[in-house]
């Protein structure tokens, strides 16, 4: 590398919540840092839109673990009120052509919790037992339980077990079912003003001058003695400790691609395999805001719109049962255009949650990308859905503004965070990149298992990395435990 060279004691790669709260620990000790964030804005996956009646979060809603979760407890004793809400009253379930009270009277939840029980009992008591797919393991499950199960649990469970594609942003098809389900310790609470003051509050307790925004990170060199840092707009840095918070998506892509990162010599073998093995999720946010709330159930917090059962599949797999054959699935083809009720869809109410006539849908994988890629199509897809909300379709109105989530099109991004596939292990690469290269760190939310995917996750992380450079520098007592 040529040219001038900035010298820092620290440099952290990207200014989300991983990055930021490293920053702060850092500061707080006195420590030389530099924050080096390619958006021009501050937060990363957490960002909250003000454009319109309401603040709506287009990145995470909820401080998960909430027994467990540092973060949150930081935030219950702020002064700043974050409008803290548990919106976990049960969710009103609707399909294409049925109601909720037909989902009871089927009985399908009290189905779908001994499904998830089953997939639990399979992986405990068979510690090496093949991964498969949460669509795969489901019809596994209806095979066993044949002679229990009604032809309408049998149609509407494994619709139901895709609630899961709106924790993980992948389809049920290609979801490891070892590590699909979501145990939180605790409730989930709602930051109904916006987790976005997580982020201001932390910019703001740091110096504006160890902030630079707009600028990508391109190449990082390295050897025992020196690192090296290039950005996009000609800048060199060198540095004693350097602090790598980029997504996982941004570390599995081509150096080529906007956003990605030459290393030179290359990532390890022991941290570019397990690298490999992990896949990343496509949760997507889109916000509809009406003149006035046109549905019933005002008072309900969630609905959730079941996919409508394939006819042929079902087809399939009764035929299956009754041939006393485990039921298998033939993939989707995700070429086609995603059509409503193909996939499951969380729509939060805002009404209830906020007070504004507004509804929020989660969506996932290959409809997220489609709709991302397409914003001006978001409304003619939801609207099918939506309009099953209605007292009836005459009261449906058309959205006054509708906001879409980027994440999938955004370079920095590239999805919504780390997700598994059958066969992928998360416990690898967080021991590989917690272990870091010497004083090259690695945090973020894709770097540890308490708290992997979340908020606290990658606060947690950066917090570790931060604690990492203090006890190395002398500044902090204690050991290293990792
Ligand atoms: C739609 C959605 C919903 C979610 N819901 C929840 C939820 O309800 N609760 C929850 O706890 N979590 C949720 N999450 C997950 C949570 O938002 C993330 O786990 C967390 O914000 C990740 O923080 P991070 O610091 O690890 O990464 P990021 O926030 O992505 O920070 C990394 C930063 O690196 C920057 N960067 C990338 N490449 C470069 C480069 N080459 N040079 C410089 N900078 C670069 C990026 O711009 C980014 O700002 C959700 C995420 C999404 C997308």
């Amino acid at each position: 590398m040529s040219g001038t060279v900035e010298h820092h004691e620290v440099i952290v790669i990207g200014a989300g919540i991983a990055g930021l709260k490293c920053c702060q620990d850092l500061n707080e000790k006195g420590v030389d840092f530099l924050d080096i964030e390619a958006r021009k804005r501050f937060g990363g996956r957490i960002y909250t839109d003000r454009t319109g009646k309401s603040n709506y979060e287009l990145g995470p809603s909820w401080a998960h673990d909430t027994l467990t979760n540092p973060l949150f407890d930081e935030i219950v004793n702020s002064k700043d009120d974050y409008g803290l809400y548990y919106d976990d009253q049960n969710p009103y379930y609707f399909g294409e052509k049925l109601e909720d009270s037909d989902y009871r009277k089927f009985k399908v939840n009290q189905v779908v919790k001994e499904l998830k029980k089953y997939i639990e009992l399979v992986y405990y008591q068979e510690l090496g037992r093949k991964d498969v797919s949460v669509k795969q393991i489901a019809l596994d499950y209806i095979y066993r339980q044949r002679k229990l199960l009604t032809p309408e649990q049998i149609e509407y469970a494994p619709q139901f077990l895709r609630h899961l594609e709106l924790w993980h942003g992948i389809s049920w098809e290609h979801m490891s079912s070892k590590f699909a389900l979501v145990d939180n310790v605790g409730r989930n609470c709602c930051l109904r003003n916006g987790y976005d003051q997580v982020i201001n509050r932390i910019v703001e307790s740091l110096p504006a001058k160890s902030l630079v925004k707009g600028v990508a990170v391109s190449k990082i060199e390295h050897s025992p003695k020196k690192i090296e840092v290039a950005t996009t707009d000609g800048h060199h840095y060198t540095c004693d400790f350097l602090v790598v918070t980029v997504p996982q998506s941004i570390l599995q892509l081509d150096p080529k691609e906007t956003g990605g990162i030459e290393w030179m010599p290359k990532l390890p073998q022991r941290i570019t395999e397990p690298l490999s093995n992990m896949d990343f999720g496509k949760l997507g946010k889109f916000v509809f805001e009406f003149s006035e709330p046109f549905w019933k159930h005002h008072d309900t917090d969630r609905f959730i719109a079941i996919a409508t059962p394939k006819p042929d599949e079902t087809k399939n797999v009764m035929e299956s049962l009754d041939r006393n054959q485990v039921p298998s699935f033939v993939e989707s083809n995700q070429k086609e255009l995603p059509k409503p009720w193909d996939f499951p869809v969380l729509i939060l109410n805002l009404y209830k949650v906020n007070h504004v006539p507004s509804l929020l849908c989660f969506t996932q994988g290959a409809l997220t990308e489609y709709i991302e890629k397409n914003p001006e199509k978001a409304w003619s897809y939801m609207k099918p859905i939506i309009s099953r909300l209605a007292k009836s379709p005459k009261d449906v109105l058309e959205p006054e503004n509708v906001v879409c989530s980027q994440w999938t099109v955004n370079p920095y991004s590239r999805g919504s965070y780390a997700a598994c596939t059958p066969g992928n292990d998360p416990t690898d690469l967080v021991i590989q990149l917690t272990r870091g290269m010497g004083n090259i760190r690695f945090a973020g939310e894709h770097t540890i298992l308490d708290g992997a995917g979340a908020v606290h996750g990658a606060w947690i992380s950066g917090k570790r990395e931060a604690r990492y450079i203090l006890i190395k520098t002398g500044r902090m007592e204690g050991e290293i435990d990792f």
